[in-house]
């Protein structure tokens, strides 16, 4: 697996330093508050897994399954849900976690999935963010680091399924992709 990565672009060190950063900023926000967190599957498993940890107020969890990559390197600009909430939303301040923003189509579509629920509130906090690539105008509320325009695998992310347990993001040699 290490074999097929052709450079490192961010540590499990310099990860781990900016999700307890992270994590402060929102205890911060939602002092007094008690939001539900969604963690959009599958990539921001580890991300969920490590922020919640670091955030000191009341929260509850939920997940969301959604997929549009499927075993390319670029969206297929269909946004499934492949599981949704167990959770109401109606009224609740919201939190999205997410692993990367893209093109924003994935979090465009979920955020009006959640507003026309009748959320009282929702942000995002992102990882990744590549803003080079937007399609549709998105920003998220807080994000951890900006990432050139290259497809990137670890850290939950995946290229077909794969490279989600490596424990930092490097860019996969090019080979993978077209052998
Ligand atoms: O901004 P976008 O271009 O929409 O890209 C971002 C989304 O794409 C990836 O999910 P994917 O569809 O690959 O599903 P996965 O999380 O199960 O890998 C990633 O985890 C984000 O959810
Ligand atoms: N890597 C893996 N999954 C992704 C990416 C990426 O660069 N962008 C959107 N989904
Ligand atoms: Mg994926």
């Amino acid at each position: 697996m290490l074999n097929d990565i052709q450079e490192i672009l961010i540590t499990r060190e310099q990860i781990q330093e900016k999700v307890v950063e992270l994590g402060k900023q929102l205890s911060a926000e939602y002092e007094g508050r008690n939001p539900l967190v969604i963690c959009i599957l599958k990539g921001a498993f580890i991300f969920m897994a490590d922020l919640v940890k670091e955030i000191t107020v009341p929260i509850e969890l939920d997940f969301m399954a959604v997929s549009s990559y499927g075993a390319g390197t670029r969206s297929s600009g269909e946004v499934k849900i492949i599981k949704d909430l167990d959770t109401s939303v109606e009224g609740r301040d919201i939190l999205i976690v997410e692993d990367i923003i893209d093109s924003g189509l994935t979090l465009s579509y979920l955020i009006d999935v959640l507003e026309r629920r009748k959320v009282k509130s929702v942000k995002v906090v992102t990882l990744f963010d590549k803003p080079a690539r937007r399609t549709v105008k998105l920003e998220a509320d807080l994000s951890g680091f900006v990432l050139p325009d290259e497809f990137v695998v670890g850290y939950g992310l995946d290229y077909a399924e794969k490279y989600r347990n490596l424990p930092f993001i490097g860019v996969l040699k090019p080979e993978i992709y077209t052998s």
